[in-house]
């Protein structure tokens, strides 16, 4: 377990943490999640007492990470793959690293197998590919059998088996009982990998929740309806005072109707109907929500690139807000 307790790291005038508290528990794997510049990393390395907080404290099963006796057999972390001595062999990086922590030298070809690096345990690692210096970071964290985890980015430059054999190391190790902590800027991998979120901006706490919960209260559901007939279904919709939004390529968007009353309505018209789906937002478009309001840097595209956004009231809101129109205004809706 971890415990944050009002943890707060400012530099300067920047507060890159705000009173951080959360609990990261064990027998799961948590997602950290935060817009670029959020605090992630810098909240990493105030757990591993790389930087010193501001106020507040981090505590690792209910010690402070300088009172660890041995910290590497409670917690690994993969913060920075590329921190290896590259004129070292990735057995001999390893090893020195056991050496220094007590960890016997058995340990290292067995973690050195366990992320599929043995056939080149002789290489010097400034020779490795950004994936193979991603194994042999993993590799470093799981050498003291930790139980705890933590990960930053741990899928940067995998390829698509690393990326699943990540994805399964990890709920291996959460099923294990183990505290698996991790972050990504891939949604779509932490929404197959994580069973907890914690999503922070600017530093503050936003989220501390279950995914399913965390999807289902920052997103909305919607039906997707397309037809060949798209003008007189808009105008049947329109007739029966149900809100539509054209959502490009044909497809019209219905927030407060069901699959079943919507294809109902459309036979009751005679209108055939080529697509009726239910449509619910994925982990990134309920991410992008809930940080809309901090996020440190935006892009702005010129108004000919400019489209609308696909989901979520408070994103049309924002981009009703750019189009020059009142917020809540719907200016396609029908
Ligand atoms: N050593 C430092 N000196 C000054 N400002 C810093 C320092 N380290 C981080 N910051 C600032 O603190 C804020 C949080 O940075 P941090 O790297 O922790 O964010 P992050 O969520 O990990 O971002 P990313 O996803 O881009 O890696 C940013 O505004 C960053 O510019």
């Amino acid at each position: 377990m971890i415990e944050l307790d009002g943890l707060t790291k400012r530099f300067g005038n920047k507060v890159a943490v705000d009173h951080l508290s959360c609990r990261i528990r064990p027998g799961m794997v948590t997602g950290f999640l935060g817009p670029n510049g959020a605090g992630k990393s810098t909240t990493m390395r105030m757990m591993l007492d790389l930087d010193n907080p501001t106020g507040g404290s981090v505590r690792i099963d209910g010690k402070h990470y300088r009172e660890l006796q041995e910290p590497l057999k409670h917690i690994g972390a993969l913060l920075d793959a590329k921190s290896m001595h590259g004129g070292r062999s990735a057995y001999n990086n390893l090893l020195c690293l056991a050496q220094s922590n007590r960890i016997p030298a058995s340990r290292v070809s067995h973690v050195l197998d366990t992320v599929g690096l043995s056939a080149v345990a002789g290489k010097k690692s400034k020779g490795f590919s950004l994936g193979m210096g991603q194994r042999l970071g993993i590799a470093a964290a799981l050498l003291g059998d930790p139980e705890i985890l933590m990960f930053d980015e741990p899928v940067n430059g995998l390829d698509p088996e690393g990326i699943h054999w990540i994805r399964n190391l990890m709920k291996a190790l959460a099923s294990d009982g183990r505290t698996i902590f991790v972050s990504s800027h891939l949604m779509s991998e932490m929404a197959l990998t994580a069973d907890h979120l914690i999503v922070i901006g600017q530093g503050r706490l936003l989220a501390d929740t279950s995914m399913a919960d965390f999807i289902q209260e920052n997103s909305r559901s919607y039906v997707r309806m397309r037809s060949p007939e798209q003008e007189r279904l808009r105008d049947a919709l329109h007739s029966a005072g149900i809100v539509a939004v054209e959502a490009g390529n044909g497809t019209l968007e219905i927030d407060a109707a069901t699959t079943e009353q919507l294809g109902e309505f459309a036979a009751g018209h005679g209108i055939v109907l080529h697509e009726l789906s239910s449509q619910r937002a994925s982990l990134e478009e309920a991410f992008m929500q809930m940080t809309a309001g901090s996020v440190e840097y935006h892009a702005h595209s010129d108004s000919d690139g400019r489209q609308p956004p696909p989901v979520g009231p408070h994103w049309g809101d924002q981009w009703n807000q750019q189009a020059g129109t009142a917020p809540g205004d719907d200016p396609k809706g029908v």
